[in-house]
């Protein structure tokens, strides 16, 4: 759900950055809108560790910029942030707890408060009996939910989480989307890059893709649905494959009775229907792409 208009929003204009000959990032603008959860989403490679550097202003930027509530971003806004690294960076041997308060200090908190705060997700996340255990002695899907409570202790005003999920056992997924809705529903822009398909449908309100440096869709979940590819549930007689013989079909795929056709244009598509008709119709009915088909379709 979009959150009160008066939270900021992050904005990418034409960033590009190149490594050698290589364009890394490759002039890709987007928006994270306040309280969204907008997923990164591309193969290695693509280029998001890359942009979210530059967002968090931890690599130099070779073109276009980064705004911030509509104006160019700043150091002090940066520091506002909750950013969780790909290279992580907590310290093995130290406390789970001890540590979390240190870093909440770190970002202008109280030890008490930093310490309450850490001690609560600690808890959301499963993790309450294990505040005194030194970091190296905790699963890597548990350290890695460390690494978030300490990316969201200080009550950031935009989040910028690299992978966040991997790794992560359904039921920490599960917590995790739990503690990062809480953000959105207070109207923070939050941006998590993934290439897990199979979570993006369940988890992403907007969706950014990327492949080869490049935009390739940008928007909300609805939009994207409603200009994927548009694909139709027909079933008729007792044998769908009729539908190979007709010219301006795309078959996605032929079962007994059914057939999942695409259409060129809106007159075959009547077409079609009527052909299906005379051999007794008993199904025709649009079918909703879900975000991995859209990403498939955008990267093909
Ligand atoms: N420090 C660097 N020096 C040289 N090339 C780099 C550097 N960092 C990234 N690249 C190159 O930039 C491109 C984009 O890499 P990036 O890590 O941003 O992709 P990614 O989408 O985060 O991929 P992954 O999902 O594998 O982490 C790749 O071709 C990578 O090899």
């Amino acid at each position: 759900m979009p959150a009160a208009s008066s939270a900021p929003a992050l904005e990418v204009l034409g960033l590009t950055r190149r490594f050698g000959d290589v364009t890394a990032v490759d002039d890709v603008s987007f928006v994270v809108e306040p309280g969204r959860l907008t997923g990164f989403i591309g193969g290695n490679g693509a280029g998001k560790t890359t942009t979210m550097r530059m967002i968090m202003g931890i690599l130099a930027i070779h073109g276009g910029e980064v705004r911030w509530g509509g104006r160019p971003i700043t150091r002090a806004d940066r520091a506002t942030f909750g950013y969780m690294p790909e290279e992580r960076g907590l310290y093995p041997k130290q406390q789970v707890l001890d540590q979390l308060a240190y870093l909440g200090q770190l970002r202008g908190m109280t030890r008490r408060d930093a310490t309450a705060e850490a001690t609560r997700m600690l808890e959301q996340f499963g993790l309450g009996d294990r505040l005194k255990d030194k970091l190296e002695a905790l699963s890597l899907g548990n350290q890695q939910r460390v690494q978030v409570v300490a990316s969201l202790l200080h009550s950031p005003s935009a989040l910028i989480l690299d992978e966040p999920f991997s790794g992560l056992d359904p039921v920490a997924v599960d917590s995790m989307v739990d503690l990062l809705r809480e953000r959105t529903r207070e109207g923070v822009p939050v941006l998590f890059s993934s290439h897990q398909l199979d979570l993006i449908d369940r988890i992403c309100d907007s969706m950014i893709i990327l492949a080869g440096g490049k935009v390739r869709a940008a928007g909300t979940a609805e939009d994207l649905r409603a200009a994927g590819p548009r694909h139709y549930r027909i079933t008729a007689g007792h044998d769908a494959g009729w539908v190979r013989e007709e010219p301006g079909v795309d078959v996605v795929d032929v079962a007994g009775a059914t057939a999942v056709v695409g259409f060129d244009d809106e007159p075959t598509r009547e077409r079609v229907v009527a052909r299906a008709a005379e051999r007794g119709l008993a199904e025709f009915t649009p079918i909703v792409p879900s975000l991995s088909e859209i990403y498939r379709e955008a990267v093909r």
